[in-house]
């Protein structure tokens, strides 16, 4: 019966485990055709084509944003979703505290019945495609099969994919599995809608099996398993097991006004200033940055000890609120050259998009990113708070020539950071690796958008990786300390802790942020080369008064204070709270950050 499904039989390769992989799939999920992606402009067009013909795209004016796509999601399938989201190890406490588990088996008995003939009428495409530089020494394969032609634009653009990472696929080489599928299959003569998905949602981690399978969503998060599923969750389950990191992390190059050059690693929770600090304008004179990555670093130890960062992705699917000329000129630059799919955002009369925080002055009329008619006295926003713009790496003015270089960058300092309106300082810098790594284990923000739930509630977030870490939370805080002691102690990047978002009484950001976060920068890099000044408090070292560089900044000393300041009493909240998320984290925490707890409370005592 399989053999009719046509396109089975003509696969460009002869990789025995892909084979089977797609023979499998195929069997289970009866599409209609199989068509194998290679990642060409040609196949850009057509499959382009195609969801403008089945109205899931709207083509976008030629002038405006040339070879780009407005594409509105179902209103119910805009975010990744945590709570559907599983690791599925063989034994539960491998996926620890603070992740959904269930039993692999019965996971997969529960999938293979979802999957059971959920591409009728549609088609399976089958992408190849490489996460890094192709000419890594091990390129890092994987394979996503998806009846999403959606999915499949996007990968282009995120992923290297197609027929150039298909030629890597020797025999001796292995991939990561990943099976897609929408959940939405079509009855003969049954009428498609422009955003198929399905009500049940499954994101389903194998660690063992090193495998993905993802049902029911077509949104980024969910859907692009190149991305978090295989470059986040998987892939921290490799490095665990082979001595390196897979972290939730911008990757930039600073150059100061002397010329010299700085690598930079900074882990946030989603929407909360990755993309941004990715491609950051630098407010001071003579100050550069570049761009490396603004989502995913792999880091490994080079054989000098220090550690390098790779980024995975090619491409960057960003936050589309907030982003304009002023707070992030060069996402504006990348997407204004086109080639770009824009979901969830609102589009103009004149065919281009718009979101909140765009321009000041809102267009008279807009299509609102849920298909209706905007104008500035609507209540709801134009585009959703987690819209998104996906665009190609190549095209960023400021893209470091290093993103290709398979021996990745090596780090001077790494950056985490959060989105609270109290307590967390501007800057912090650790004392040492330990004490990073401390910092990066209690690291807390509020709740954003880019997963389902309610937004603005402090959570617990280790570097970043909540919702991404492919195992035991407590293990992968013991992996942070052991790659620590792996490498030459002197090599380590410094570890600092920022807060762009703490607001005064009366809402307002304290700190002007975007392009003026340099200066916050400037400091650490300051501090490194051992030319800042700063003071000790219980909970690391802040910037001395006058230390931070504020020449031409429209700040108040006042605010600037309060933005640095570190109180006692709010300390004694957040200790509470970190108790409890140790607590939580359980036997498996290393008892070195246990120490550090201790000794701050000590401190602040
Ligand atoms: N106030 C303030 N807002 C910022 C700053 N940096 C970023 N933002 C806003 O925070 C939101 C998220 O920023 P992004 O840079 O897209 O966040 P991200 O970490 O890349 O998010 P993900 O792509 O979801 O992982 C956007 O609306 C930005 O405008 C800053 O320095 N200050
Ligand atoms: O994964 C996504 O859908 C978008 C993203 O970058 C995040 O949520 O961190
Ligand atoms: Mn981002």
């Amino acid at each position: 019966m399989t053999a009719t499904i046509p396109g089975l039989d003509s696969a460009p390769t002869t990789h025995a485990k892909l084979l089977t992989f797609v023979r499998e799939s195929a069997e289970l999920t009866q599409p209609d055709r199989i068509e194998w992606v290679d990642g060409s402009p040609q196949e850009w067009t057509r499959i382009t084509d195609l969801l403008v013909a089945n109205g899931t795209f709207r083509r976008l004016n030629e002038q405006k944003k040339p070879n780009s796509f407005w594409c509105a999601s179902d209103p119910a399938d805009v975010a990744r979703v945590e709570d559907r989201t599983f690791i599925c190890s063989a034994d539960p406490k491998d996926a620890g505290p603070t992740n959904n588990w269930m039993d692999p088996a019965d996971m997969k008995a529960i999938l293979t019945e979802r999957f059971r003939g959920s591409m009728t009428g549609r088609t399976m495409y089958v992408l190849p495609y490489c996460m890094g530089p192709l000419d890594a020494d091990e390129p890092m394969l994987g394979v996503e099969i998806t009846d999403s032609p959606y999915v499949v634009a996007s990968m282009h653009i995120m992923s290297r994919c197609g027929t150039r990472a298909l030629e890597l696929f020797t025999d001796e080489r292995t991939f990561v599995p990943g099976l897609h599928s929408v959940g939405a299959p079509l009855q003969p003569g049954e009428q498609d809608v422009p955003w198929p998905c399905n009500e049940t949602k499954y994101i389903v981690q194998f660690p063992e099996e090193r495998a993905i399978w993802s049902y029911g969503s077509g949104y980024g998060g969910n859907a692009l398993l190149g991305k978090k599923c295989h470059s986040l969750r998987i892939a921290s389950v490799q490095a665990r097991d082979d001595g390196w990191m897979a972290e939730h992390m911008l990757i930039a190059k600073l150059i100061s006004p002397e010329n010299k050059k700085y690598y930079i690693a900074a882990a946030f929770p989603s929407s909360c200033g990755k993309t941004n600090l990715a491609m950051l304008e630098p407010a001071l004179p003579g100050w550069r940055l570049e761009t490396v990555g603004d989502d995913i670093a792999w880091i490994r130890i080079g054989p000098d000890g220090r550690f390098y960062a790779v980024n995975p992705e090619n491409g960057f699917f960003g936050v589309a609120p907030g982003t304009d000329y002023h707070t992030n000129p060069n996402a504006m630059r990348t997407i204004d050259k086109g080639n770009s799919i824009f979901t969830n955002v609102a589009l103009t009369d004149d065919g281009d998009i718009w979101w909140e925080g765009m321009g000041a002055e809102p267009p008279a009329h807009l299509t609102s990113w849920k298909q209706q008619d905007w104008t500035p006295e609507s209540e709801e926003k134009a585009a959703h708070p987690n819209s998104r713009y996906c665009t190609p790496i190549e095209q960023c003015p400021t893209r470091a020539a290093e993103y290709d270089d398979p021996q990745g960058v090596p780090l001077d300092a790494i950056f985490f950071g959060g989105r609270r309106k109290d307590t967390i300082p501007l800057i912090t810098e650790a004392r040492d690796w330990q004490h990073g790594v401390f910092m990066g284990a209690t690291l807390s923000s509020e709740t954003t958008a880019a997963a389902t739930g309610q937004v603005g509630v402090v959570r617990r977030d280790p570097m970043a990786m909540l919702p991404f870490i492919g195992y035991n939370a407590g293990d992968y805080l013991a992996h942070w300390i052991e790659m620590g002691k792996g490498a030459d102690a002197g090599k380590l990047p410094k570890i600092f802790y920022v807060n762009w978002f703490r607001r005064d009484e009366d809402g307002k950001f304290l700190w002007p942020g975007f392009g003026e976060n340099i200066r916050v920068l400037k400091w650490a890099l300051e501090r490194m080369d051992g030319t800042a000044a700063a003071v000790d408090t219980p909970i690391g070292r802040v910037p001395a008064p006058g230390a931070l560089d504020i020449d031409g900044l429209d700040v108040t000393a006042d605010d600037l204070a309060k933005a640095l300041a570190v109180h006692p009493q709010e300390w004694r909240g957040e200790i509470a709270q970190i108790e409890e998320w140790f607590d939580k984290l359980g036997d498996r925490l290393p008892s070195s950050l246990h120490d550090e707890l201790e000794a701050l409370k000590q401190r602040l005592a």
